[in-house]
């Protein structure tokens, strides 16, 4: 049977992980869907490794459930994993081995038919562009490349699914660049989950982002959407007491910015300018000014995490 577009690859339910009196990872939900490449936004210490150690089945969960491809990780541990691949933090390379051992060493380990070997190789090593390095040390190579060396290791299996816990942490900056645009180009092919506490990184890369803060999920979105409106400013000829547009439906609040003009903050998922702008027409406050105002991923991110972000310093 085909894989359909938005086919769940993986799905987690109420994952909680504890390590003795800490929570790390608290209730969080998490579904991916074939075809996309999912930021885990979070600041240190928020949870995403430890996320992402659960849905690789490297770390047991304390409750919660993690199926990739309809597969129970815990009732079917080996087939669920075949599915995934997997670069952690440290990334596990030989450094006493060439790049071509290594990869191969890391096929077996998948127990990949030996007739298949070579050819995985050869794929692995060209979309990570490690073609000239084969017979290269491990332990000779870059930083920059050591990380090809980590990816090419994740999808010489050929999993659908990919998992970077922080795949540029400990680059330079043009080796930032390589990687980042290795995973745009992984994405292509490969459903993708990293991680990151670089704000540009996801918005670069991803096209969806999920901010964690406490072990939580507390913002999903695409990038795309990052945008959305979360206060609306209104001016008037005549203005109105801010007290009367705080109580228009779907309005938080009201702040005077003066010369008849306002800052109104939204409930969460509203958008009253419609209402705003009715109330303005029946009380004949004469609207001339109404707008959204955006907010950047980033004054979104340190909203959210701030009392992460505080607690890190
Ligand atoms: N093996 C462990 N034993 C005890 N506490 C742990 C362990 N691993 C993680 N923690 C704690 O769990 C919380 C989440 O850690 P985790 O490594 O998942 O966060 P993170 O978002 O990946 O951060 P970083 O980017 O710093 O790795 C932290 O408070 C951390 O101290």
């Amino acid at each position: 049977m085909g894989a359909s577009p938005d086919e769940v690859l993986i799905e987690a339910r109420g994952l909680i992980r504890r390590y003795g009196p800490t929570v790390a990872v608290n209730n969080l939900d998490l579904t991916l869907r074939k075809g996309e490449i999912v930021g885990l936004l979070g600041p240190n210490g928020a949870g995403k490794s430890t996320t992402m150690k659960m849905l690789t089945g490297n770390l047991a969960p304390s409750a919660g459930e993690v199926k990739i491809k309809g597969v129970s990780l815990r009732e079917q541990p080996k087939l669920a994993k075949s599915h995934i691949g997997y670069l952690p933090e440290q990334p596990p390379v030989y450094p006493e081995l060439t790049v071509d051992e290594y990869l191969r060493f890391c096929a077996s380990l998948h127990r990949m038919a030996g007739k298949d070997i070579a050819a995985a190789l050869a794929s692995a090593k060209r979309d990570c562009g490690l073609g000239d390095v084969g017979s290269r040390l491990v332990g000779n190579l870059s930083k920059g490349y050591q990380q090809r060396v980590g990816i090419a290791q994740a999808i010489i299996h050929r999993p659908p699914v990919v998992i970077l816990d922080e795949p540029t942490v400990g680059l330079d900056p043009i080796q930032i660049r390589e990687i980042r645009s290795l995973i745009a180009e992984l994405g292509k092919t490969h459903t993708v989950i990293l991680s990151s506490h670089i704000l540009p990184e996801i918005q670069a890369v991803c096209d969806r982002v999920m901010i964690i803060a406490r072990g939580l999920v507390v913002y999903n979105e695409p990038v795309a959407n990052t945008h959305n409106q979360s206060s609306v400013v209104c001016g008037f000829r005549r203005p109105p007491e801010a007290v009367q547009l705080a109580g228009i439906d779907g309005v938080d609040g009201a702040s005077v910015l003066g010369d008849g003009r306002f800052l109104v903050s939204t409930r969460k998922n509203a958008d009253p300018r419609e209402a705003i702008a009715a109330a303005a027409a029946e009380r004949n406050w004469g609207l001339i000014e109404l707008h959204a105002q955006q907010r950047t991923l980033e004054e979104i991110f340190v909203e959210l995490t701030s009392g992460d972000l505080r607690a890190a310093a």
